[in-house]
């Protein structure tokens, strides 16, 4: 839809002087002003605008809102850092919050693939990026949508900081939350988003073995250092039933990262078992906390939420 005085008529009509309305290439660009509206009153605006101006790029912005930043880390690569982020903000969606995520892992940028979004790249308004919605309730911007697929990334720190900038401050309209995917380890890199983007507090994943928990521990040690709180470990890949016989067995042991938790006086916000059922559901882009049958992922999500609530 081409810029006309009908179309800037018919958007002035419902948003009044909250809209700007701009021509952006071959397509229509809106930016929608909803500073002090409840968060009903800007969806219904926002929905208004958009079937007003089919096509149109819209993004609502407001003053300066409180937006909880969350990481996710983890010390070593594989314990299920990424998985974990996406059903957390899944499950911190389905339990009432507004929440977007972001995919700073820069060196193995997965959360398309788990949200099932692979190929879909955000589009940008006013040099502004606009999330990619997904079919979870979750909008996601990731450094895998910024460069080509299958290419490896090898930035150097500043490029690395301007892009994590342009996801954490793209254009997340309502968005109360974000839960932040970081890259594994405990490097300078991992130092500087932390200093830089001032999470609220941080989840660290690991799983049972001592080695991941010494990992887990320095990941500890960095947001301690830099100020950031600690919200609570997740234990990920915690005893596996077998779906054949029914036994139970704890491959990587047992009770090590509750133990780590109590000894490092951090909070241990629960288990996530060692299933297929996430291994697959996961690989095919179905995150496991969408489904109703969640018993895993939603009562981490509660415990995050009711310290976000009583911080
Ligand atoms: N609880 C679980 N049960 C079964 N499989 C799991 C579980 N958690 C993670 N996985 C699987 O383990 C693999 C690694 O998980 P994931 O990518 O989330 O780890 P990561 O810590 O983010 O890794 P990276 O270091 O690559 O960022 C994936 O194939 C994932 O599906």
């Amino acid at each position: 839809m081409a810029l006309n005085g009908t179309l800037a008529a018919a958007v002035a009509a419902i948003a009044g002087d909250r809209a700007t309305v701009r021509a952006d290439g071959e397509r229509v660009g809106i930016v929608l002003d909803a500073t002090g509206l409840a968060p009903g009153a800007r969806d219904a605006m926002e929905q208004a605008v958009r079937a007003a101006a089919p096509g149109a790029r819209v993004i609502v912005t407001a003053e300066r809102q409180a937006r909880a930043l969350i990481a996710v880390a983890s010390g070593k690569g594989g314990v299920g850092k990424s998985t974990l982020a996406a059903n957390l903000a899944i499950a911190l969606a389905r339990a009432g919050r507004r929440v977007g995520l972001v995919d700073a892992d820069i060196y193995g940028p997965s959360q398309p693939r788990l949200l099932g979004v692979e190929g879909t790249r955000p589009e940008a308004l006013e040099k502004q990026l606009i999330p990619v919605a997904t079919p979870w309730g979750v909008p996601l911007l990731s450094m895998g949508q910024l460069v080509e697929p299958g290419r490896a990334i090898a930035w150097r720190g500043p490029m690395t900081a301007g892009a994590l900038g342009q996801l954490v401050e793209g254009a997340w309209g309502a968005a109360d939350t974000l839960v932040l995917d970081l890259p594994p380890g405990t490097g300078d890199v991992q130092l500087t988003m932390v200093q830089k983007y001032r999470p609220a507090g941080a989840v660290i994943v690991s799983t049972p073995q001592d080695l991941a928990l010494i990992d887990a521990t320095r990941a500890i040690d960095l947001f301690q250092k830099a100020g950031v709180p600690i919200i609570g470990l997740v234990e990920n890949m915690a005893g596996y039933v077998c779906p054949h016989c029914g036994q139970a067995s704890d491959p990587f042991g047992h009770g090590g990262a509750e133990a780590a938790a109590a000894k490092l006086d951090i909070p241990f916000l629960g288990r996530v078992p060692l299933t297929l059922a996430i291994r697959t559901a996961s690989d095919a882009g179905d995150p496991p906390a969408a489904s109703p049958d969640d018993t895993v992922f939603a009562p981490l999500a509660a415990k995050v939420a009711d310290w976000l609530e009583t911080r």
